[in-house]
């Protein structure tokens, strides 16, 4: 463990401190190139774009170009640290748009007083990106600023923990459910945890056909119950009728287990209480609400999946938000709405079911075999397929539902 933490503070400081960089995309050597570049060149689309804003794409980098931006009142699991602490993650984030969609972005780390002074200070600087990625930004405050940031700008504005993660859980999920011969609408969810992720993934499986009574969500004070008088409008929607109160009570007999809490919060006796063939997706970073190795221990008929890399079925955001973000600014969709979220969804699902190329698998050198089944519901991050599956479907369902300004899809993904 000391080991990887050298390693991860060396990675970050040498050769240069940081993750990323600017580079150019114009020649700038010679007088000339400057006397187009600046000024007196500049000039130039400086009045196409006055005359009319939506020629900022074709003169500028905007379209390809998104900001992810947090104020680090949820970074990762590790809490509330303020907005610069957040900055590794936010430059990782960005890390990942280049890696695996050719997505130019720049993190905004915002210092503010009220929300309000966050959601205009984003509102100030929208219209400089082709879309806004908004990370580590802890609940309820975040709903507000998301509803608020997709009224007041015209570029895609979308929440990653929500919605990242709500969009890779369900399309896992979905996978897991049929390998375990279960129909979505009639199994039994319990969601351990009620903040941003948890009100989405459970918001996003409801989409996708799980019935909102079958749903049992827990926050530190037990089940989430309709004479609950503690309730924020966003757990509100989950308060189930019912007269179960704990973990134990609705742990019972349940079909699926998603924990988006904290370490060691289930435990083998919860597990042996579950209806056969459960799915677990235990998704507390870095540490499970129950560890792989004691859970396969107490049953064997269940399907299990982690936040982390080093297990089967990582269940991570890394396998949406580059793509979901691809597929929207090459159509130039002005919102992220749920027909491109579901159709995310089941690009990435379905992605799993396809034969496994052997560059995937020469990427993962410890897993001899990837198929579809119990220890292989997601793809895997390396997989190239992963950005002209995602984005195509993505852009499809931006132009089908009416939200894409540009009508044909590209046909070459590179990165
Ligand atoms: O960064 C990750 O691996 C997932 C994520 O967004 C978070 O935990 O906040
Ligand atoms: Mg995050």
């Amino acid at each position: 463990m000391s080991d990887i933490r050298q390693q991860a503070l060396d990675y970050h400081e040498f050769p240069v401190p940081g993750k990323t960089a600017v580079c150019l995309t114009k020649p700038a050597q010679s007088s000339h190139d400057l006397a187009l570049a600046y000024s007196p060149g500049v000039a130039e689309p400086v009045r196409e774009i006055a005359s009319n804003p939506e020629n900022a794409y074709r003169y500028t980098n905007k379209g390809n170009t998104v900001a992810v931006i947090s104020n680090g009142t949820a970074i990762l699991g590790l809490g509330n640290l303020g907005p610069l602490a957040s900055k590794p993650v936010m430059e990782g984030k960005s890390l990942l748009f280049k890696r695996f969609a050719n997505i130019d972005s720049i993190d905004i780390e915002v210092k503010h007083r009220t929300t309000e002074d966050f959601i205009n200070t984003v509102e100030a600087i929208a219209d400089t990106f082709g879309g806004i990625n908004l990370e580590d930004i802890k609940a309820p405050e975040c709903f507000e600023i998301e509803r608020e940031l997709i009224k007041r700008c015209n570029i895609p504005v979308f929440h990653d923990d929500q919605h990242g993660t709500a969009i890779v859980t369900a399309a896992g999920m979905i996978n897991a459910l049929e390998i375990q011969g279960k129909k979505i609408d009639d199994a039994v969810f319990v969601c351990l945890g009620a903040g941003a992720a948890a009100i989405a993934c459970m918001s996003m499986f409801v989409k996708c056909g799980a019935l909102r009574e079958n749903v049992y969500m827990l926050d530190r004070q037990g089940v989430i119950h309709t004479r609950r008088e503690d309730l924020n409008e966003y757990k509100a929607l989950f308060a189930n009728n019912t007269d179960k109160r704990t973990l134990q009570d609705v742990i019972k007999d349940a079909d699926v287990f998603l924990g988006l809490s904290g370490a060691d919060l289930l435990t083998a006796d919860d597990i042996a209480l579950m209806a056969p063939n459960p799915v677990i997706f235990a998704c507390s970073n870095p540490d499970p609400e129950i560890k792989p190795e004691l859970a396969h221990a107490i049953r064997n008929d269940l399907i299990m999946g982690t936040g982390r890399s080093d297990y089967p079925n990582q269940v991570n955001n890394v396998l949406c938000f580059p793509f979901i973000f691809r597929g929207a600014l090459d159509v130039r969709a002005q919102v992220i709405n749920d027909e491109m979220k579901l159709a995310a969804v089941y690009a990435i699902a379905n992605l799993a079911k396809e034969p496994v190329p052997e560059e995937v698998l020469a990427a993962y050198p410890k897993v001899s075999s990837l198929s579809f089944g119990a220890e292989y519901v997601l793809p895997k991050p390396m997989d190239p397929r992963l950005l002209p599956n995602v984005a195509r479907a993505v852009s499809q369902a931006a132009i089908d539902s009416g939200v894409a300004k540009i009508t044909t899809l590209p046909t070459e993904y590179n990165v």
